[in-house]
């Protein structure tokens, strides 16, 4: 009997975890290192800008993450909305084509990579996943209220699966391994996603991200159990986690995650910097900056996380950092620049 293609996608995903030394690295955050390199996205479509501007240059984000370690990519798409292109006076057919690029962009520079590495004797790299990134609501407002939920009384179920149904479409025919919903700040728009992925019937895995401000709650102060509760009725969602929280809060939400849900948890901080949703700025840490991300990163896995990278503020070089921490761990040697994926012994 032929796989389908959900076994086979899922197949890879488990893979892939296995062959990183049951801990995959996800990159690190997209729109920072876009901005290292010169970008501006101070704009309501923040980094999904430069699918308009500059998509060569998402192109090259991409290569770094890669070159750095990470097994997984996620795409460009976290602000490019269908409503969010037309308010910028595109047409429907152009929004989706943009769509369509994040995720081909993401392809190529994976297929690039693993053509120019695949046979490098001893290489140590993974052969990449690329995540479709879905940002949430909140995002799309452009008004920092993926870190607070406070969507306002007019937004209910319909109108966010409304919001989200035709980009989820678009990005799973573009061809992704996988869905990852990014920064969910609360239960409505966790009920929204899992509608969809039932309605739409999406044959490809997925995960599922929230936000926390306390490091105890979803962003909308309601409760993990809440939110994982619902996420444990659905066959579609095969990870869940945590992005774009400060990295002091992860420890305590990865064993409280453990307690909760049976699925595989995916972890991937931010720098421990605050958004500033109306100035449009990171504000400096409070309370972090002793510990070294890498250093928290090993104590994740050891918790038990299965997905491990950075969000915003961070970089390629905490992705190699994090990427060499677990290879040592793992007591995988490394030749040449980064070495991942090979057991001492087996090369
Ligand atoms: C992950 S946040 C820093 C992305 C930007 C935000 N949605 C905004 O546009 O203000
Ligand atoms: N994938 C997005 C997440 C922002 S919270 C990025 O890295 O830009
Ligand atoms: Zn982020």
């Amino acid at each position: 009997m032929r796989m389908g293609i959900k076994t086979q996608k899922v197949l890879l995903l488990e893979e892939l975890i296995e062959k990183a030394g049951g801990c995959a690295v996800v990159d690190g955050g997209f729109a920072t290192q876009l901005e290292k390199h010169g970008a501006s996205i101070n704009d309501p479509l923040w980094s999904a800008l430069c699918l308009i501007k500059n998509p060569q240059l998402i192109k090259k984000v991409h290569l770094e993450y890669l070159e750095a370690g990470a097994d997984i990519l996620v795409t460009s798409s976290y602000q490019a909305t269908l409503p969010g292109f037309l308010s910028r006076g595109l047409s429907m057919e152009e929004g989706e084509r943009l769509l369509q690029k994040s995720v081909k962009l993401a392809l190529e520079a994976r297929d690039k990579f693993w053509e120019a590495i695949e046979n490098v004797p001893e290489h140590r790299y993974n052969r990449a996943l690329v995540a479709a990134s879905i940002g949430s609501y909140g995002a799309y407002l452009a008004d920092g209220s993926e870190y607070s939920g406070r969507y306002g009384s007019d937004v209910n179920l319909d109108k966010l699966k409304d919001f989200h149904r035709r980009r989820l479409q678009v990005l799973v025919e573009a061809g992704p391994d996988l869905l990852a919903f990014e920064t969910i700040p609360n239960k409505l728009e966790t009920q929204a996603c899992l509608e969809l992925l039932d309605e739409e019937d999406i044959q490809i895995p997925s995960w599922i991200c929230f936000s926390s401000v306390d490091g105890e709650h979803a962003a909308s102060g309601e409760s993990f159990k809440e939110c994982l509760d619902i996420i444990n009725k659905s066959n579609k969602v095969n990870v869940v986690g945590i992005n774009c929280t400060p990295p002091h809060f992860i420890e305590n939400l990865i064993s409280k995650f453990r307690e909760l849900t049976e699925k595989p948890i995916v972890v991937y901080p931010n720098s421990g910097e605050v958004w500033d949703g109306r100035d449009k700025r990171w504000l400096p840490s409070k309370c972090f900056g002793d510990g070294k991300f890498e250093h928290y990163a090993a104590r994740w896995r050891d918790l038990g996380a299965k997905l491990i990278g950075g969000c915003c503020r961070t970089t390629p070089s905490t992705i190699q950092a994090i990427s060499k921490t677990y290879r040592d761990l793992t007591g995988l040697k490394t030749t040449g620049r980064q070495g991942r994926g090979v057991k001492e012994g087996e090369a």
